[in-house]
């Protein structure tokens, strides 16, 4: 059986007041329930700006987004990492995921925790952790309220490779434990190479799809030389 849309972008024209021409103009694609997609392209490009409209920030734009059958805008948040942590710095790490999440118990908070492999940091306060560490915990708290759909912005900027690496263990585990749909928003073909089901690379302005890529290895079979075939596949699709 088809795996069912869980995202169905139509959008025929974003701009934005004040800028010149439009961000997109007629992009359509489906994500399927469970799928992994990575969306990968230049800055500016327009990558968060399409995040926040599937997560129904932004519905100022023509055409349509639903998420599970509903319009984006009326379909409750998602599960959304930003770029930057945005975690409250006089809350330890288990008191952010219950200060936006107020239904999780303090045991769920530390159980998630505990996934994230934070066992041990749940009272420490975001000042005293790594930059990969206040990720995980981000990511623990857009998991606390169990979304069908998380979304990844630049989940792996600003931290160097040896954290990247661990985030992307992380990640890859939520994927294929807890099975969310996950758009992850990346300008970093590694990233998608390790993580997606499906890579779709952007470009331009308009922006437009340039490659769509399925990555049909499993994940836990992506080991260093495979990955870096992965990469290769993906800069040829975007003809770099
Ligand atoms: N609220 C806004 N008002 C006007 N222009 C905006 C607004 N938000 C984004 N833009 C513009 O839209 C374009 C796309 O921005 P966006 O942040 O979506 O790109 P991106 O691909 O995610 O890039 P980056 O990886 O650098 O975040 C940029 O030119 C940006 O300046």
């Amino acid at each position: 059986m088809a795996p069912s849309i869980a995202v169905s972008i139509d959008i025929r024209a974003k701009r934005f007041e004040g800028a010149t021409g439009l961000l997109l103009d007629g992009l359509r694609l489906d994500v399927s329930e469970g799928e992994v997609l990575a969306l990968v392209g230049p800055s500016g490009v327009g990558k968060s700006s399409l995040l926040r409209m599937i997560a129904g920030l932004d519905a100022d734009f023509d055409g349509q987004i639903t998420v599970f059958g509903q319009p984006a805008s009326e379909a409750g948040p998602p599960g959304f990492v930003f770029q930057d942590p945005r975690l409250l710095p006089w809350l330890g790490a288990a008191a952010n995921i219950r200060a936006v999440s107020p239904a999780t118990t303090m045991s769920e908070a530390v159980s998630l925790l505990g996934e994230m492999g934070l066992s041990g940091f749940e009272t420490a306060l975001p000042g005293s952790l790594s930059g990969g560490m206040q990720r995980r915990v981000a990511l623990a708290r857009a998991l606390a309220v169990q979304p069908r759909l998380l979304l990844l912005d630049e989940p792996f900027v600003s931290i160097d490779r040896k954290l990247v690496r661990e985030l992307h263990d992380v990640i890859g585990r939520i994927a294929e434990q807890r099975r969310p749909t996950m758009i992850l928003v990346s300008h970093d073909l590694e990233d998608a190479a390790r993580l997606a089901d499906r890579v779709i690379q952007l470009q331009g302005r308009p922006a437009r799809i340039i490659a769509e890529t399925r990555v049909e290895t499993r994940r836990a079979d992506r080991n260093p030389a495979r990955l870096l075939e992965i990469v290769a596949q993906l800069d040829e699709g975007s003809g770099e």
